[in-house]
Protein backbone atom coordinates (compact mmCIF):
# COMPACT_ATOMS: atom_id res chain seq x y z
CA UNK A 1 0.00 0.00 0.00
CA UNK A 2 1.28 3.09 -0.49
CA UNK A 3 1.99 5.87 2.30
CA UNK A 4 2.81 9.13 2.42
CA UNK A 5 5.84 8.59 3.44
CA UNK A 6 6.61 6.21 0.25
CA UNK A 7 6.19 9.42 -2.18
CA UNK A 8 9.18 11.69 -2.90
CA UNK A 9 8.03 14.87 -4.08
CA UNK A 10 9.93 14.45 -6.66
CA UNK A 11 7.31 12.60 -8.60
CA UNK A 12 4.81 15.36 -8.02
CA UNK A 13 6.67 18.58 -8.87
CA UNK A 14 6.74 20.18 -12.40
CA UNK A 15 10.23 20.23 -14.34
CA UNK A 16 8.45 23.19 -15.87
CA UNK A 17 9.97 26.45 -14.05
CA UNK A 18 10.58 29.58 -15.20
CA UNK A 19 12.91 32.07 -13.68
CA UNK A 20 13.23 35.51 -14.09
CA UNK A 21 15.90 37.71 -12.73
CA UNK A 22 14.96 40.41 -9.89
CA UNK A 23 15.85 43.25 -11.49
CA UNK A 24 13.16 42.06 -14.26
CA UNK A 25 10.29 44.68 -14.45
CA UNK A 26 7.24 43.47 -13.01
CA UNK A 27 5.45 44.24 -15.93
CA UNK A 28 7.35 41.88 -17.86
CA UNK A 29 6.93 39.15 -15.01
CA UNK A 30 3.41 39.87 -15.23
CA UNK A 31 3.29 39.17 -19.17
CA UNK A 32 5.51 35.85 -18.19
CA UNK A 33 2.81 34.41 -15.89
CA UNK A 34 -0.16 35.17 -18.13
CA UNK A 35 1.41 34.32 -21.43
CA UNK A 36 2.91 30.92 -20.05
CA UNK A 37 -0.29 30.39 -17.61
CA UNK A 38 1.46 29.86 -14.53
CA UNK A 39 0.97 30.83 -10.81
CA UNK A 40 4.67 31.40 -9.48
CA UNK A 41 8.33 32.66 -11.31
CA UNK A 42 11.13 31.49 -9.86
CA UNK A 43 14.05 34.55 -8.89
CA UNK A 44 16.95 33.25 -9.85
CA UNK A 45 20.61 35.02 -10.15
CA UNK A 46 23.93 33.33 -11.12
CA UNK A 47 24.46 32.70 -7.48
CA UNK A 48 21.32 30.46 -7.28
CA UNK A 49 17.55 30.71 -6.20
CA UNK A 50 16.96 33.79 -4.48
CA UNK A 51 13.29 34.04 -4.36
CA UNK A 52 9.76 33.17 -5.55
CA UNK A 53 7.31 35.22 -6.98
CA UNK A 54 3.66 34.54 -7.06
CA UNK A 55 0.47 35.32 -7.97
CA UNK A 56 -0.53 36.52 -5.16
CA UNK A 57 2.67 38.60 -4.19
CA UNK A 58 1.29 40.55 -7.38
CA UNK A 59 -1.82 40.73 -6.24
CA UNK A 60 -0.43 42.37 -2.63
CA UNK A 61 1.61 44.75 -4.38
CA UNK A 62 -1.03 45.78 -6.82
CA UNK A 63 -3.43 46.69 -3.97
CA UNK A 64 -1.12 48.54 -2.33
CA UNK A 65 -0.55 50.99 -4.90
CA UNK A 66 -4.21 51.34 -5.59
CA UNK A 67 -4.28 52.58 -2.12
CA UNK A 68 -1.53 54.86 -2.24
CA UNK A 69 -3.39 56.20 -5.25
CA UNK A 70 0.06 55.71 -7.75
CA UNK A 71 -1.09 52.98 -9.92
CA UNK A 72 0.71 52.96 -12.86
CA UNK A 73 2.32 50.62 -14.95
CA UNK A 74 5.35 52.78 -14.66
CA UNK A 75 5.34 52.01 -10.83
CA UNK A 76 4.90 48.71 -11.00
CA UNK A 77 8.39 48.49 -10.34
CA UNK A 78 11.12 45.36 -10.38
CA UNK A 79 10.37 41.73 -9.03
CA UNK A 80 12.88 42.06 -6.39
CA UNK A 81 10.52 44.40 -4.48
CA UNK A 82 7.42 41.65 -4.92
CA UNK A 83 9.38 38.65 -4.32
CA UNK A 84 9.14 36.23 -1.12
CA UNK A 85 12.72 36.23 -0.34
CA UNK A 86 14.60 34.04 0.87
CA UNK A 87 11.93 31.17 -0.49
CA UNK A 88 10.97 28.02 1.46
CA UNK A 89 12.58 25.54 -0.65
CA UNK A 90 12.32 21.22 -0.29
CA UNK A 91 14.47 18.93 -1.10
CA UNK A 92 13.34 16.68 -4.37
CA UNK A 93 13.43 13.45 -2.11
CA UNK A 94 11.43 14.91 0.73
CA UNK A 95 8.57 12.30 1.12
CA UNK A 96 4.74 13.89 0.26
CA UNK A 97 3.94 13.91 4.09
CA UNK A 98 6.96 15.86 4.92
CA UNK A 99 6.35 18.90 2.06
CA UNK A 100 2.44 18.87 2.78
CA UNK A 101 3.18 19.95 6.41
CA UNK A 102 5.59 22.35 5.65
CA UNK A 103 3.21 24.24 3.10
CA UNK A 104 0.45 23.90 5.19
CA UNK A 105 2.40 25.24 8.22
CA UNK A 106 3.90 28.06 6.38
CA UNK A 107 0.70 28.20 4.30
CA UNK A 108 2.83 28.63 1.28
CA UNK A 109 1.05 27.43 -2.23
CA UNK A 110 4.27 27.13 -4.01
CA UNK A 111 7.55 25.20 -2.95
CA UNK A 112 10.72 24.95 -5.13
CA UNK A 113 12.49 22.01 -4.96
CA UNK A 114 16.18 21.71 -5.33
CA UNK A 115 18.42 18.91 -5.15
CA UNK A 116 21.19 18.18 -2.99
CA UNK A 117 23.58 20.81 -4.36
CA UNK A 118 20.89 23.40 -3.61
CA UNK A 119 19.92 23.58 -7.80
CA UNK A 120 16.61 24.20 -8.59
CA UNK A 121 14.77 21.29 -10.08
CA UNK A 122 11.48 22.49 -10.46
CA UNK A 123 8.85 23.64 -8.40
CA UNK A 124 5.32 22.24 -6.78
CA UNK A 125 2.16 23.46 -5.91
CA UNK A 126 0.11 23.03 -2.71
CA UNK A 127 -2.84 21.42 -5.58
CA UNK A 128 -0.02 18.82 -6.38
CA UNK A 129 0.71 18.17 -3.07
CA UNK A 130 -3.24 17.86 -2.26
CA UNK A 131 -3.96 15.67 -5.67
CA UNK A 132 -1.60 12.55 -4.61
CA UNK A 133 -2.56 13.11 -0.72
CA UNK A 134 -6.31 12.62 -1.91
CA UNK A 135 -5.17 9.87 -4.51
CA UNK A 136 -3.47 8.10 -1.86
CA UNK A 137 -6.56 8.39 0.33
CA UNK A 138 -8.51 7.00 -2.63
CA UNK A 139 -6.48 3.82 -3.37
CA UNK A 140 -6.32 3.13 0.26
CA UNK A 141 -9.72 3.22 0.57
CA UNK A 142 -10.59 0.85 -2.33
CA UNK A 143 -8.11 -1.54 -0.30
CA UNK A 144 -9.69 -1.20 2.51
CA UNK A 145 -12.88 -2.11 1.07
CA UNK A 146 -11.51 -5.17 -0.74
CA UNK A 147 -9.74 -6.64 2.05
CA UNK A 148 -13.20 -6.49 3.53
CA UNK A 149 -15.21 -7.89 0.91
CA UNK A 150 -12.72 -10.65 0.87
CA UNK A 151 -12.55 -11.23 4.56
CA UNK A 152 -16.39 -11.88 3.99
CA UNK A 153 -16.38 -14.15 0.98
CA UNK A 154 -13.71 -16.14 2.82
CA UNK A 155 -16.74 -16.26 5.83
CA UNK A 156 -19.16 -17.90 3.00
CA UNK A 157 -20.01 -20.74 1.68
CA UNK A 158 -19.82 -20.88 -2.48
CA UNK A 159 -22.48 -23.37 -2.80
CA UNK A 160 -24.78 -22.78 0.01
CA UNK A 161 -24.19 -19.30 0.39
CA UNK A 162 -24.14 -19.43 4.04
CA UNK A 163 -21.52 -19.13 6.16
CA UNK A 164 -18.94 -21.31 6.42
CA UNK A 165 -17.22 -23.77 9.72
CA UNK A 166 -14.78 -20.96 10.08
CA UNK A 167 -17.63 -18.34 10.26
CA UNK A 168 -19.76 -20.57 13.02
CA UNK A 169 -16.91 -20.83 14.77
CA UNK A 170 -15.89 -17.17 15.18
CA UNK A 171 -20.17 -16.57 15.88
CA UNK A 172 -19.87 -19.39 18.37
CA UNK A 173 -17.21 -18.14 20.51
CA UNK A 174 -19.30 -14.64 20.84
CA UNK A 175 -22.48 -16.53 21.08
CA UNK A 176 -21.02 -18.83 24.30
CA UNK A 177 -19.65 -16.01 25.76
CA UNK A 178 -22.96 -13.83 26.23
CA UNK A 179 -24.57 -17.06 27.56
CA UNK A 180 -21.96 -17.74 30.08
CA UNK A 181 -21.82 -13.71 31.06
CA UNK A 182 -25.83 -13.71 31.50
CA UNK A 183 -26.15 -17.46 32.45
CA UNK A 184 -28.66 -18.24 29.94
CA UNK A 185 -28.75 -21.21 27.63
CA UNK A 186 -27.92 -21.45 23.96
CA UNK A 187 -29.02 -24.01 21.40
CA UNK A 188 -27.21 -25.81 18.77
CA UNK A 189 -28.76 -27.97 16.40
CA UNK A 190 -27.38 -30.01 13.31
CA UNK A 191 -28.97 -31.24 10.63
CA UNK A 192 -28.11 -33.55 8.23
CA UNK A 193 -29.63 -34.55 4.60
CA UNK A 194 -31.23 -38.25 4.90
CA UNK A 195 -30.27 -40.45 2.60
CA UNK A 196 -28.15 -38.41 0.37
CA UNK A 197 -25.34 -40.63 -0.46
CA UNK A 198 -28.05 -42.28 -2.51
CA UNK A 199 -29.18 -39.45 -3.91
CA UNK A 200 -26.28 -37.95 -5.43
CA UNK A 201 -26.24 -41.71 -6.86
CA UNK A 202 -29.35 -41.62 -8.47
CA UNK A 203 -29.64 -37.86 -9.44
CA UNK A 204 -26.17 -37.19 -10.21
CA UNK A 205 -23.53 -34.81 -8.06
CA UNK A 206 -24.76 -31.60 -9.72
CA UNK A 207 -28.75 -32.23 -8.93
CA UNK A 208 -26.84 -32.92 -5.31
CA UNK A 209 -25.40 -29.58 -5.05
CA UNK A 210 -28.91 -28.19 -6.22
CA UNK A 211 -30.80 -29.76 -3.53
CA UNK A 212 -28.42 -28.77 -1.27
CA UNK A 213 -29.02 -25.45 -1.95
CA UNK A 214 -32.37 -25.85 -2.36
CA UNK A 215 -32.31 -27.37 1.68
CA UNK A 216 -29.98 -24.47 2.93
CA UNK A 217 -32.87 -21.93 1.63
CA UNK A 218 -35.51 -23.27 3.33
CA UNK A 219 -34.16 -23.75 6.75
CA UNK A 220 -32.83 -20.27 6.35
CA UNK A 221 -36.58 -19.24 5.47
CA UNK A 222 -37.69 -20.87 8.59
CA UNK A 223 -35.71 -19.13 10.90
CA UNK A 224 -36.39 -16.41 13.83
CA UNK A 225 -34.46 -13.30 13.59
CA UNK A 226 -30.91 -13.39 15.31
CA UNK A 227 -31.15 -17.37 14.52
CA UNK A 228 -27.80 -18.73 12.12
CA UNK A 229 -27.70 -21.30 9.86
CA UNK A 230 -23.97 -22.18 9.05
CA UNK A 231 -22.66 -24.92 6.83
CA UNK A 232 -21.03 -27.47 9.38
CA UNK A 233 -19.48 -29.99 6.45
CA UNK A 234 -20.56 -32.03 3.70
CA UNK A 235 -24.36 -32.24 3.56
CA UNK A 236 -24.73 -31.24 7.53
CA UNK A 237 -25.90 -27.48 8.85
CA UNK A 238 -25.67 -26.52 12.07
CA UNK A 239 -28.21 -23.79 13.80
CA UNK A 240 -26.61 -21.54 16.32
CA UNK A 241 -29.50 -20.27 18.40
CA UNK A 242 -28.82 -17.79 21.09
CA UNK A 243 -30.70 -17.31 24.36
CA UNK A 244 -32.45 -20.40 23.78
CA UNK A 245 -33.37 -23.25 25.70
CA UNK A 246 -34.18 -26.92 24.65
CA UNK A 247 -37.79 -26.51 24.00
CA UNK A 248 -36.78 -23.48 21.68
CA UNK A 249 -34.33 -26.15 20.37
CA UNK A 250 -36.34 -28.19 19.55
CA UNK A 251 -39.31 -25.87 18.06
CA UNK A 252 -36.51 -24.19 15.63
CA UNK A 253 -35.33 -27.52 14.37
CA UNK A 254 -38.94 -29.01 13.60
CA UNK A 255 -39.20 -25.74 11.85
CA UNK A 256 -36.13 -26.45 9.74
CA UNK A 257 -36.74 -29.69 9.24
CA UNK A 258 -40.64 -29.31 8.13
CA UNK A 259 -39.76 -26.62 5.95
CA UNK A 260 -37.36 -29.16 4.07
CA UNK A 261 -39.84 -31.94 4.53
CA UNK A 262 -42.21 -28.87 2.81
CA UNK A 263 -40.36 -28.97 -0.19
CA UNK A 264 -41.20 -32.23 -1.36
CA UNK A 265 -38.00 -32.62 -2.93
CA UNK A 266 -38.79 -36.32 -5.21
CA UNK A 267 -36.01 -38.65 -3.75
CA UNK A 268 -37.18 -41.83 -4.99
CA UNK A 269 -34.38 -43.99 -3.22
CA UNK A 270 -35.08 -42.53 0.04
CA UNK A 271 -37.78 -44.68 2.10
CA UNK A 272 -39.83 -41.40 2.33
CA UNK A 273 -40.00 -40.81 -1.48
CA UNK A 274 -38.34 -36.75 -1.08
CA UNK A 275 -36.01 -35.25 0.43
CA UNK A 276 -35.50 -35.16 4.66
CA UNK A 277 -33.43 -33.99 7.14
CA UNK A 278 -32.80 -34.85 10.27
CA UNK A 279 -31.84 -32.63 13.10
CA UNK A 280 -29.99 -33.57 16.52
CA UNK A 281 -29.69 -30.26 18.97
CA UNK A 282 -27.86 -29.34 22.72
CA UNK A 283 -28.38 -26.19 24.78
CA UNK A 284 -26.82 -25.02 27.83
CA UNK A 285 -24.33 -22.33 28.62
CA UNK A 286 -20.88 -24.81 28.34
CA UNK A 287 -18.46 -24.92 25.73
CA UNK A 288 -19.56 -24.72 22.50
CA UNK A 289 -17.38 -28.13 21.22
CA UNK A 290 -19.45 -30.01 23.77
CA UNK A 291 -22.63 -28.90 22.93
CA UNK A 292 -21.93 -29.83 19.61
CA UNK A 293 -21.06 -33.25 20.52
CA UNK A 294 -24.21 -33.53 22.34
CA UNK A 295 -25.64 -32.59 18.97
CA UNK A 296 -24.30 -34.92 16.83
CA UNK A 297 -24.89 -37.91 19.26
CA UNK A 298 -28.91 -36.75 19.01
CA UNK A 299 -28.31 -36.44 15.49
CA UNK A 300 -27.25 -39.90 15.53
CA UNK A 301 -30.29 -41.47 17.25
CA UNK A 302 -32.37 -39.39 14.88
CA UNK A 303 -30.97 -41.41 12.04
CA UNK A 304 -31.01 -44.78 14.23
CA UNK A 305 -34.84 -43.83 14.87
CA UNK A 306 -35.65 -43.81 11.24
CA UNK A 307 -34.90 -40.46 10.34
CA UNK A 308 -36.92 -37.14 9.51
CA UNK A 309 -37.17 -36.49 13.49
CA UNK A 310 -35.66 -34.46 15.89
CA UNK A 311 -34.02 -35.65 19.02
CA UNK A 312 -32.39 -33.75 21.59
CA UNK A 313 -29.25 -34.57 24.01
N1 LIG B 1 -23.79 -33.12 -4.31
C1 LIG B 1 -23.11 -32.97 -3.18
N2 LIG B 1 -22.96 -34.00 -2.35
C2 LIG B 1 -22.30 -33.82 -1.19
C3 LIG B 1 -21.75 -32.59 -0.87
N3 LIG B 1 -21.15 -32.72 0.34
C4 LIG B 1 -21.33 -34.00 0.74
N4 LIG B 1 -22.03 -34.69 -0.19
C5 LIG B 1 -22.42 -36.10 -0.19
O1 LIG B 1 -23.30 -36.39 0.84
C6 LIG B 1 -23.23 -37.81 1.05
C7 LIG B 1 -23.34 -38.08 2.52
O2 LIG B 1 -23.40 -39.48 2.67
P1 LIG B 1 -23.44 -40.21 4.04
O3 LIG B 1 -22.60 -39.47 5.04
O4 LIG B 1 -23.14 -41.65 3.80
O5 LIG B 1 -24.88 -40.04 4.56
P2 LIG B 1 -26.26 -40.28 3.84
O6 LIG B 1 -26.15 -41.02 2.57
O7 LIG B 1 -26.93 -38.93 3.74
O8 LIG B 1 -27.02 -41.17 4.88
P3 LIG B 1 -27.59 -40.75 6.29
O9 LIG B 1 -26.93 -39.47 6.71
O10 LIG B 1 -27.26 -41.89 7.19
O11 LIG B 1 -29.05 -40.57 6.10
C8 LIG B 1 -21.93 -38.28 0.44
O12 LIG B 1 -22.23 -39.05 -0.70
C9 LIG B 1 -21.23 -37.01 0.04
O13 LIG B 1 -20.47 -37.14 -1.14
C10 LIG B 1 -21.89 -31.52 -1.78
O14 LIG B 1 -21.43 -30.38 -1.59
N5 LIG B 1 -22.57 -31.74 -2.93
Amino acid sequence: MTLMNDVPVAQLMSRRVTCVAPEESVVVALNTLRSHKLSCLLVQTPAGLEGILTERDLVVHVDDLVSEERLHVNNLGVVRQLMSSPPITVQEDDCLQTVLDVSMRCGIRHLPVVNKLGELVGVVTQTDLMRAYSHILERQLTLANDNERLMALSLIDPLMSIGNRRAMEGDLKHVQAKAQRTQSPYGLVLLDVDWFKRYNDHYGHQLGDEALRAVAKAISDSLRQGDRLYRYGGEELILVLPDTNQAGAFQAAERAREAVSQLQLEHVDSPLGHLTVSAGLASGDGDWPALVAGADAALYAAKEKGRNQTRAA
